[in-house]
């Protein structure tokens, strides 16, 4: 048995995601959940439910968690670090407030989360810390104590979160056919996001164009660009696109979109594309619909050969980034000096979201944040 690795303060792991429909019943009130009050398009709402109907009206997501919450059981098991994981999600069961209930009925105090999303923006971090504020309110109005919420670090650029992708990546482009790997081009995909949510995303002094969500992604792919560019010697050309936009047609989203892309590529005579998804940390359905059915469509119709490179998923050196990224923050609450591990120009980023960080269009309540009420 390895010594024990010490987390304290904290007393256990909270996984919290987005969820998703478990079977075609629950597709709909799923859609209700993520679009309460977000004035998505009905247009829009009808076509992402045609897009979980394909696929028997189940998002990959949840069998996903399920497989990360093993790898993360399994890696703090064999490296005698003892501490309990739970999953909540945002939209679906299982819920976060009914975790956080069973959480606090466990005696849990003191609790990190880890979302499944590694970059900074209002929809992948303060909205999750919206939820997680939501719900201490929802239990305290119950009369219960519930823990105190302490978020985990942004980890777009910890080397086990980038370093599967470059394997990703590189399985994509030994996966093209021989005549058209050395040309093929590279293009990163996120989720867009409207431009001036970008503009104002991370803390304010990375405010600006396309603010922290567009540095952080640029930061990851030139990593993974370069190291593929070392580890094969072809310098395939690269571009950050995006995917999945909703909201209305007259409000700006990041683009260009990752299917009028392959069409500019093909006409410029790019003769392959690998589409690298590292703004997403599972094949959930914006890579299975989006990319992997869209895209790959689009691509066939022009006779473009592609390949969707992976995405960490359960990963086992994901799990283990996720444990030292628990080790590095216990210990700095501890007071410690610690390094925090990190790649690429930007550097570890903060362990406490600063005020005025992912801003909200109409302010609310945020846990796990130094503008948090419940500090
Ligand atoms: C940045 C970002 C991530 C990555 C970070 C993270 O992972 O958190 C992400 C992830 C996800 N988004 C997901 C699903 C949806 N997102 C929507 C809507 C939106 N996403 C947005 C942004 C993001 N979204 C935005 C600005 C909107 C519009 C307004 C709003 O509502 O904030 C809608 C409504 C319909 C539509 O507009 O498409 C759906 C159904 C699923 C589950 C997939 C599955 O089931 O496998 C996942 C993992
Ligand atoms: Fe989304």
């Amino acid at each position: 048995m390895p010594d024990a690795l010490d987390a304290t303060p904290y007393d256990a792991l909270l996984l919290l995601s987005f969820g998703g429909p478990e079977g075609p019943d629950d597709v709909v009130p799923f859609l209700e959940n993520v679009t309460r009050g977000r004035g998505i398009p009905k247009e829009r709402l009808k076509e992402v439910g045609q897009h979980y109907f394909l696929f028997g009206g189940v998002s990959p997501i949840n069998d996903q968690n399920r497989a990360l919450l093993q790898a993360l059981r399994e890696d703090f098991a064999e490296h005698g670090l003892n501490l309990p994981v739970y999953w909540g999600n945002r939209n679906w069961a299982p819920y976060l407030t009914d975790t956080l209930r069973e959480m606090t009925a466990a005696g849990h105090r003191r609790v990190l989360v880890l979302a499944t999303s590694a970059y900074a923006s209002y929809s992948g971090c303060r909205q999750y810390r919206e939820n997680l504020a939501d719900a201490l309110a929802t239990l305290r109005a119950e009369g219960l104590e519930p823990p105190a919420v302490d978020k985990l670090r942004h980890y777009f650029n910890h080397p086990g979160f980038v370093e599967p992708m470059i394997d990703g990546v590189l399985r994509a482009l030994a996966d093209l056919p021989e005549d058209v790997r050395t040309g093929a081009h590279i293009a990163f995909t996120t989720h867009s996001i409207p431009t001036a949510a970008a503009d104002t995303s991370g803390p304010v002094e990375s405010h600006g164009d396309g603010g922290a969500y567009v540095a952080q992604h640029l930061d990851v792919a030139r990593l993974i660009a370069d190291a593929v560019r070392e580890r094969t010697g072809v310098d395939h050309p690269w571009q950050l696109v995006y995917q999945s936009r909703s909201g209305a047609p007259h409000i700006p989203w990041l683009e260009p979109d990752i299917c009028d892309h392959l069409e500019e590529r093909h006409a410029a005579g790019v003769p392959a594309v690998v589409m690298a998804p590292i703004g997403f940390v599972s094949d959930h359905m914006e890579v299975l619909y989006d990319l992997d059915t869209e895209a790959k469509a689009k691509a066939e119709e022009l006779g473009l050969p592609v390949r969707r490179s992976a995405t960490v998923g359960a990963d086992p050196r994901f799990a283990a980034a996720v444990r030292e990224l628990i080790l590095e923050r216990a210990a700095a609450e501890r007071g410690r000096e610690v390094t925090p591990c990190a790649l690429g120009a930007l550097g570890p980023s903060h362990n406490v979201c600063p005020v005025g960080c992912c801003p909200a269009r109409a302010p609310r309540p945020a846990a796990a944040g130094a503008d948090s009420p419940f500090a």
